[in-house]
């Protein structure tokens, strides 16, 4: 059998590509070292590259970025713009990601340029955290008055492999079918032999600790409110809300112990983050603890949704592909109003039963998932889209300004920030519930 026959008998995807696939094949078989002849134009001279499933599908395109190849949970994305700030986005770290709009490259990618908060302005961290992107059809071609390199130039500086030319309409169908799959992406001639691949799933990886800060830092120190930012893998622009907002921000370890330290802030946010969300047992028991004795807000978001609720007594589940994109609607369930979010995530509170005290905050229109959560009498709530948006709508911007003034009006009101009822569990008790 020839290896277009074998892949064909494999896949429905590959063989509604058939035509573009034969023709990738045609280079990608015969004349190694192989140049591609995909459907789509792309980088003149550019080796062949393939996405292979776990399940056995394999997509044949264009490599534009590394020579190298990764594994990952394969997501996709059907944001139209924001590649930059997606790709740099923390909480992407473990996965190859699938962009459901065709074009993409055309603006290139941006300057380095730093805000007055030492953060970089166009990116949402230091590095590209995804292991891998996919695209339908690289614009070899940007322009953009503040692009400083092409799409593939700063993947292939940052050793991220990327393939275009890819039927992603097929490749979503699939994912959407049968959930997020673990995929490889290798540049060659040929596809990899799928024994010899090393499926490691990155989600058994306490992925949010690896992009945790390793020490505290501190942003705008000269804020009239102190915000402890528990940073499970923070975007650069919760942390530039934050201060936006005239709060000092202290970016904490995801484990930091804060128990001895909970006086000292106004006000505790937890951020967004990669992976499980259950690996972070160290956060869940700060949590725990501060829910019992801390009498100033609470804010969380995304992954900080996630702990929020385990440490409110909810279950998390992953979802079957997830949602990511800027488009998806929450409606908010204190006001009936619906608000078009920024998400960015695979699993989920399961807030079918609501722990004493809490209530749902946020749903998703859509599907019907848990946007949020908020506790009835204390000030502690959480969503689970991204109302820092980057790239995104900013619909739910206002969300950071209410955070502040309520822990400005806190303050202002001499609401002490703990108070140590009898039954309070400790750190350790919490942590010992948690594990
Ligand atoms: N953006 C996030 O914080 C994502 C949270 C979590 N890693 C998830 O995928 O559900």
């Amino acid at each position: 059998m020839t290896l277009l026959a074998a892949l064909s008998a494999s896949s429905p995807a590959v063989r509604g590509g058939a035509k573009r696939l034969a023709r990738a094949l045609a280079s990608a078989v015969d004349a190694p070292p192989a140049r591609l002849h995909a459907h789509y134009p792309v980088v003149p001279g550019s080796l062949t590259a393939h996405l292979q499933l776990r399940t056995g599908e394999v997509f044949t395109g264009g490599s534009f970025g590394a020579s190298t190849s990764a594994v990952g949970e394969t997501v996709f994305t059907t944001s139209l713009v924001g590649y930059p700030e997606s790709m740099t986005d923390p909480s992407y770290r473990g996965q190859l990601l699938v962009f459901t709009q065709p074009l993409v490259g055309n603006y290139g990618v941006p300057r380095r340029d730093r805000d007055q908060y030492g953060l970089l302005k166009h990116f949402e961290s230091e590095k590209i955290q995804c292991r891998g992107i996919v695209v339908s059809d690289y614009a070899t071609k940007y322009s953009h008055w503040n692009a400083v390199e092409s799409l593939s130039e700063w993947c292939e500086r940052e050793g991220i492999p990327a393939i275009t030319g890819v039927d992603t309409r097929a490749l979503v169908h699939i994912l959407r079918d049968q959930g997020s799959t673990l995929g490889s992406l290798a540049v060659g001639p040929r596809p990899l032999d799928p024994a010899a691949i090393e499926w490691a799933d990155p989600n058994v990886e306490n992925l949010a600790g690896q992009a945790s800060t390793d020490a505290v830092r501190v942003f705008n120190p000269d804020g009239d409110v102190h915000i402890a930012l528990i940073d499970c893998g923070a975007k650069y622009n919760i942390v530039r809300s934050l201060c936006q907002q005239g709060a000092r921000v202290s970016l904490v370890p995801w484990d930091h112990d804060l128990s001895a330290s909970l006086d000292q802030y106004d006000g505790l946010f937890i951020s967004n983050g990669p992976g499980s969300p259950s690996h972070c047992t160290a956060t869940i028991a700060q949590l725990r603890h501060a829910f019992a004795v801390y009498q100033r807000p609470i804010f969380g978001i995304c992954m900080g949704n996630q702990l929020m609720g385990l440490a409110a007594g909810l279950d998390v589940y992953k979802m079957r592909f997830g949602n990511r994109g800027h488009n998806q609607p929450a409606v908010d369930l204190t006001s009936g109003r619906c608000v078009i979010t920024s998400q960015n995530h695979g699993y989920a509170l399961d807030d079918s039963k609501m722990p004493a005290g809490w209530d749902r905050y946020f749903v998703n229109a859509n599907d019907g998932s848990n946007e949020g959560i908020r506790h009835l009498e204390k000030p502690f709530r959480s969503v689970q889209f991204h109302p820092e948006a980057r790239g995104g709508p900013l619909d739910t911007a206002y969300v950071f300004a209410d955070f502040v003034a309520s822990v400005r009006a806190a303050k202002a009101a001499g609401v002490p920030p703990v108070m140590q009822p009898a039954e309070a569990p400790s750190v350790a008790q919490a942590q010992a519930a948690t594990a």
